[in-house]
């Protein structure tokens, strides 16, 4: 699956429905794999489109927020085995996507990964530090979160954020297949309920607060002093351009 919304993949509406749309075409069609991976040379995903939060349409929020709990849900929670080939940045919802794989190459370059919220202000939703912790020991995901760090490609593989480096997309999507292959003589069934077993308690915390999840979403985006936050971060990324 190759992420492809110009300039840097931001997660809007539109897209994360595509997302959810072909997550289930991958489930019912019996792909054995998926790589998630992006059409862009240098950004992976930018995480959530920040303009869907700012001075948002209520209806249209709710149904981003409850969408983008839907993908992950299909992506986290999926039979097939998920891998991603992350050729360029992936800060929050982007980092969110890569680790709710169960693989991750990146390439090699000046690109940084990691859930970033804090530094907006922003407390990341408990399935995002539930899938952090999933993938990196509890104490790194703590410091991480806390202190919104962005790991560089080597400070991301050394703390297990990313499992290898790659050259380049094509090294990125070869790794990929060779962690697909090493399924090759595991049944599939066994392979598949260990890894719903292993991922149970988070996705069920998300199933059980659903509803409260979303609720903290639309108080929080209803906030003016995160609208102001919001707004400023905005012109701070123009002004960078
Ligand atoms: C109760 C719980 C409540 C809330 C939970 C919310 C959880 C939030 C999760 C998120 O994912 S929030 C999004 C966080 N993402 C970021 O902070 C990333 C911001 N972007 C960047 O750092 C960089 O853009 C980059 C990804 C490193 C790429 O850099 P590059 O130099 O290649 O591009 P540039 O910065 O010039 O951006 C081009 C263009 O795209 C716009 N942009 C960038 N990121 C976003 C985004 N996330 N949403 C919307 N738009 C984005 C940027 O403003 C530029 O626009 P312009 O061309 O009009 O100037």
């Amino acid at each position: 699956m190759t992420l492809q919304r110009p300039p840097v993949n931001s997660l809007n509406l539109d897209l994360l429905k595509e997302m959810s749309k072909s997550l289930d075409e991958i489930a019912k069609n019996k792909s054995k794999a998926m790589i998630l991976t992006s059409a862009s040379p240098k950004v992976f995903s930018a995480g959530l489109d920040i303009m869907e939060m700012y001075k948002p349409d209520l209806k249209r929020v709710e149904e981003f927020w409850t969408t983008l709990q839907e993908v992950w849900f299909k992506l986290f929670g999926s039979n097939f085995i998920t891998a991603a080939a992350i050729n360029g940045h992936a800060p929050a919802g982007g980092c969110l996507l890569a680790m709710s794989c169960e693989y991750r190459v990146m390439t090699g370059g000046n690109f940084s990964i990691g859930l970033n919220e804090t530094a907006l202000g922003i407390v990341a939703p408990n399935w995002f530090m539930d899938t952090m912790t999933n993938t990196i020991p509890v104490r790194e995901a703590e410091y991480a979160l806390t202190t919104a760090r962005m790991f560089n490609v080597e400070e991301a593989l050394k703390v297990g954020l990313i499992d290898e480096v790659a050259t380049d997309k094509d090294d990125a999507i070869a790794k990929c297949k060779g962690f697909i292959g090493k399924f090759d003589r595991i049944p599939a069934l066994a392979r598949s309920i260990t890894k719903l077993k292993m991922r149970q308690a988070a996705i069920k915390r998300l199933q059980d607060g659903r509803r409260e999840d979303l609720n903290e979403f639309l108080q929080f985006v209803q906030n003016p002093k995160i609208q102001k936050s919001l707004e400023m971060y905005i012109q701070s990324l123009k002004k960078k351009a």
